[in-house]
Formats: C-alpha cells, structure tokens, sequence
C-alpha cells in the first residue's frame, strides 16, 4: 500500500482521508493545528503543523492539496528527501524561474511531480500540442459568484487574459488553466466568469490545431466544503494514487 504524507487539511484533505482505501494515510500537515489534528483522527495518521517534523515521517509521496504558495515553500524539500509530489495547486507552476528549478531539483533526485488533472478532463491528449502546438487554446471558466468570494446580480466577466497572469489574481480557483498549459505546451488563454445563475463550477475548453479541434465542458459539482473546489478535484487525486503501482498505463 501507498504510504503518503497529506500537505493540507482542508476540504479536499479531508476527502482524500475518507476514501483512502489503497492508500494509507501517515502523516498530516497543515498551517492551522485544528485542522491537522481532526483530520489525522480521522484516518489515523499523525498530524503535525511543523514542516520539518512532517518529513520525519515515514512515507514515499507527499500530496499537496493547500496552496500555491504552499508549493512554493515546500516543493523544492520535498523533492530533496527522495520522495515524489503530487500538485494539485499546480498554478505555483506558472512561474518559468520556480518551475524550471523544481524540475532541475526533481531530475537531480530523480523523483517526479505529479499534476493531476484536477477539476477538468482531457489534458491527456492535450499533450499532443507539445509535439504540434495549437493555435488555439482557450479555457473559459464560469463559477457561482460565492465560489470567488463575490457577490453579482448578472453573468459578468472577471478576467481575461493569460493563465499566467490570471493565477497570480485568483490562485484558488484557476489552477486547471495552468495545468492545461503545462499539458499543451503553451500558456492558455483564460476567461474568467461569474454567474448567479450557476451552479456548478464550469469549464469549457477550446483547442484547435492541426490535429482538429477539440471542445470540452466539464460542469463541475462544488466540493461539501469550499464551493471553489470541485469535487473531480478530489476524485482525481484519488484516482492518481490508486493507479501509480498500476503496470497498465491508460492515456497519453
Ligand atoms: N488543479 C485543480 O484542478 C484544482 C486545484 N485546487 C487547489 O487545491 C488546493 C486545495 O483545495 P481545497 O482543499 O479545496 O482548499 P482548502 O482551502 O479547503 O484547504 C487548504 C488547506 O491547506 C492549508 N494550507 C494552505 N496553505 C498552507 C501552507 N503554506 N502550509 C500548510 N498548510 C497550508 C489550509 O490551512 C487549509 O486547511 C487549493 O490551492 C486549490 O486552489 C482546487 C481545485 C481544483
Ligand atoms: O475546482 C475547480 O473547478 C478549479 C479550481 O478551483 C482550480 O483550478 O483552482
């Protein structure tokens, strides 16, 4: 069984730590003690608020699920120690300098960060666009205004640019357009919605090259516990973990 140290005790820890089935759960860490604590009662892990003391701990992977900046801190560790990370705040990306390092960091350890495909579908095949870039690559991304900490009366965009520049504005709800980058080899357009009449957390992809085109719309469920999050997310890691031992690869 896959032994994991848990980085973040939020909402989608806490899923990740009820349905470790072919995983085990180690060790916990999270800023707020609170947290760490209720969660490793939860699935009989030690909860720690210390870095340093987290890493003691005796597991092979560690599973981001807190924040970008929390990747930003501790990726790098991480990797020294020998053991792999799975990134869900994979917007921590986006930053060529910092990327770049980790990935000289991870090949120097020789272990792997893992991007799961979080809250959308199809970065797989997505992959082709490093082989033969699209010309187009768009992410429009429609959330309850309550999913950014808004309130709005009408369907109103909030950003429009690059994933880039988007994440650095909304580093808790945009990851997916990073990780679509990081796929197709090229920074995505990103459009940013909020709409009252939403509810689900909705994301339309839009690629074109010269393979085709492609058009996908994930209409997303929100997470029990923070809007902003789609439950996929979650499910995503999960499956992620159930398949690492697995000899039988499915996708691109
Ligand atoms: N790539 C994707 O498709 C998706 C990525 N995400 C990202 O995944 C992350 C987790 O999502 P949720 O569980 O819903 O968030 P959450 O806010 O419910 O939980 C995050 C937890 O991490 C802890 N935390 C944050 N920064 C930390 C740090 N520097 N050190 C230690 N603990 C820290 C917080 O105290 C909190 O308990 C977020 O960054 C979110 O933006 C979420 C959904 C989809
Ligand atoms: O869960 C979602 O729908 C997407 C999200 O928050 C992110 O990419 O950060």
């Amino acid at each position: 069984m896959i032994k994991i140290g848990l980085l973040g005790c939020g909402n989608v820890g806490r899923i990740i730590a009820t349905h470790a089935e072919s995983i085990q759960v180690i060790a916990v860490f999270d800023i707020i003690p609170g947290r760490a604590e209720e969660l490793a009662a939860l699935c009989h892990a030690r909860p720690y608020t210390d870095f340093d003391a987290f890493m003691q701990e005796d597991f092979s992977i560690v599973v981001e699920a807190a924040s970008v900046d929390a990747v930003r801190y501790y990726g790098e560790a991480v990797l020294r120690s020998g053991r792999d990370i799975v990134v869900l705040s994979g917007g921590a990306l986006a930053d060529d300098e910092f990327r770049e390092r980790l990935v000289d960091v991870a090949r120097e350890a020789g272990r792997k960060i893992r991007i799961p495909s979080g809250a959308i579908t199809g970065l797989d095949n997505l992959k082709i666009g490093q082989v033969s870039p699209p010309r187009q690559l768009l992410l429009r991304t429609t959330k309850p205004p309550a999913s950014l900490g808004m309130t709005a009366t009408a369907r109103t965009e909030v950003f429009k640019g690059l994933a880039h520049d988007c994440i650095k504005q909304y580093p808790k709800n945009i990851n997916v357009a990073v990780a679509l980058g990081l796929a197709a080899g090229r920074d995505a357009d990103v459009e940013l919605w909020v709409d009252p009449a939403a509810e689900r957390n909705i994301h339309e992809i839009f690629v074109e090259g010269d393979f085709g085109d492609i058009y996908i719309r994930v209409r997303n469920v929100p997470s029990p516990d923070n809007p902003s999050t789609s439950y996929m997310a979650a499910l995503s890691i999960l499956t992620l973990l159930k398949n690492l031992e697995n000899p039988l690869v499915v996708g691109t």
